[in-house]
C-alpha cells in the first residue's frame, strides 16, 4: 500500500492572529493511494477546511502549521489537474451560461492537452460513464434544463476530465432525495474502482458513508477523533462519540450494515 497523502500534525486557522479558534487541530492522517476514506463529522467540525487545505484552497489569511506530503504525486496537487472537487451544489460548480458539453470538456482540453473535437468526444463518453440519458443531446443542455441528481452527475463528469488521481466529493449527496443519493454514492464508487481514483467522501452521514468507503476518519471540533477500517469502527468505535454517532444513526440498524460488521 503506497501513501497518496500524508497530513503531519495539519492545523488550520482562519482569521488574522491567533484570536481564532482552529478548524483543524493538529491532524495525522496518512491516506493511501486507491483508497476511498470518509471524513465523517458534524457541523463544524473541520471537515470542509481538510478538503481546502488538501486541494490548496484555502482563503487567504488562513494559517497552516505541520505539513501535507505528496509522496505519490511529488508535488502539491493542481486542481483540475490532480484532483476533482464535487460540492454539495452542483449550482456552484457548474457555470450556467456554458453548456454540458462545453463545461466538461473544458477542463480535458486544458489539462489534457486534447484539440476541442477530442475534448467534446471525451466529455460524451464521460456522460456516458456517468449514466446521463442521450449523452449526445445533454451536451447541446445547460445545467438548469437538468435535474438535480442529474446535475450532479455532470458535476462528477467534470471532475474527472482529466483523470485526476484523488476525487474529493464534499458533501456530494447532501442535497439530494434518499433514492438519488443512493444512485450518486454508487456511481462515485463505480468510477473510483473502474479508475483506481483515491477517494474523499465528506459527509455527516455515517450511515451513507459506511456503505461503500474502505476506511472512516471521525472528525470533532477540529479533531481527528479516530480513524480505522469501516467494520473495525463500526464495531468497536474507539470514542464514545463515535459510539454515539453510530447509536444515534437509525440507517446504520439496517440489516444489511449489520451483517456486514457481524461477518
Ligand atoms: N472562511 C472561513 N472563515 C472563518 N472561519 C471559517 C471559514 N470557513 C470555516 N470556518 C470555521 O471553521 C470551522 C470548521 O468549518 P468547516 O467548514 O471546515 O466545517 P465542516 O465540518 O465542513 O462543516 P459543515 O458540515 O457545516 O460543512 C467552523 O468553526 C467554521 O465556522
Ligand atoms: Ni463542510
Amino acid at each position: 500500500m503506497s501513501i497518496f497523502c500524508s497530513l503531519r500534525q495539519l492545523s488550520v486557522t482562519y482569521g488574522r492572529g491567533s484570536s481564532g479558534a482552529a478548524a483543524l487541530d493538529h491532524i495525522d492522517l496518512d491516506i493511501a493511494s486507491g483508497e476511498r476514506l470518509a471524513i465523517i463529522g458534524e457541523s463544524g467540525s473541520g471537515k470542509s477546511t481538510l478538503a481546502r487545505a488538501l486541494a490548496g484552497l484555502l482563503p487567504e489569511g488562513a494559517k497552516v502549521q505541520g505539513e501535507l506530503l505528496w509522496p505519490a504525486l511529488g508535488h502539491p496537487p493542481r486542481p483540475g489537474r490532480d484532483f476533482g472537487l464535487v460540492f454539495q451544489d452542483p449550482g456552484s460548480s457548474l457555470n450556467p451560461v456554458l453548456t454540458i458539453g462545453e463545461q466538461i470538456a473544458e477542463g480535458a482540453r486544458r489539462h489534457l492537452g486534447l484539440s476541442w473535437q477530442q475534448a467534446y468526444a471525451r466529455a460524451e463518453e464521460l456522460l456516458g460513464r456517468v449514466r446521463i440519458p442521450q449523452p449526445d443531446k445533454a451536451m447541446r443542455a445547460f445545467p438548469h434544463q437538468l435535474s438535480g441528481g442529474q446535475r450532479q452527475r455532470v458535476a462528477i463528469a467534470a471532475a474527472i476530465a482529466a483523470k485526476p488521481a484523488l476525487l474529493i466529493a464534499d458533501e456530494a449527496t447532501s442535497g439530494l432525495d434518499v433514492v438519488v443519493q443512493a444512485e450518486i454514492v454508487r456511481l462515485l464508487d463505480g468510477l473510483v474502482r473502474e479508475d483506481g481514483l483515491t477517494l474523499l467522501f465528506i459527509t455527516h452521514d455515517i450511515a451513507l458513508a459506511s456503505g461503500f468507503v474502505d476506511r472512516i476518519a471521525v472528525f470533532r471540533n477540529a479533531r481527528l477523533v479516530e480513524a480505522g477500517p469501516v467494520r473495525w469502527v463500526l464495531s468497536a468505535p474507539k470514542s464514545d462519540y463515535t459510539a454515539a454517532l453510530i447509536a444515534s444513526h437509525r440507517d446504520l440498524a439496517t440489516p444489511p450494515l449489520i451483517e456486514e460488521v457481524a461477518s
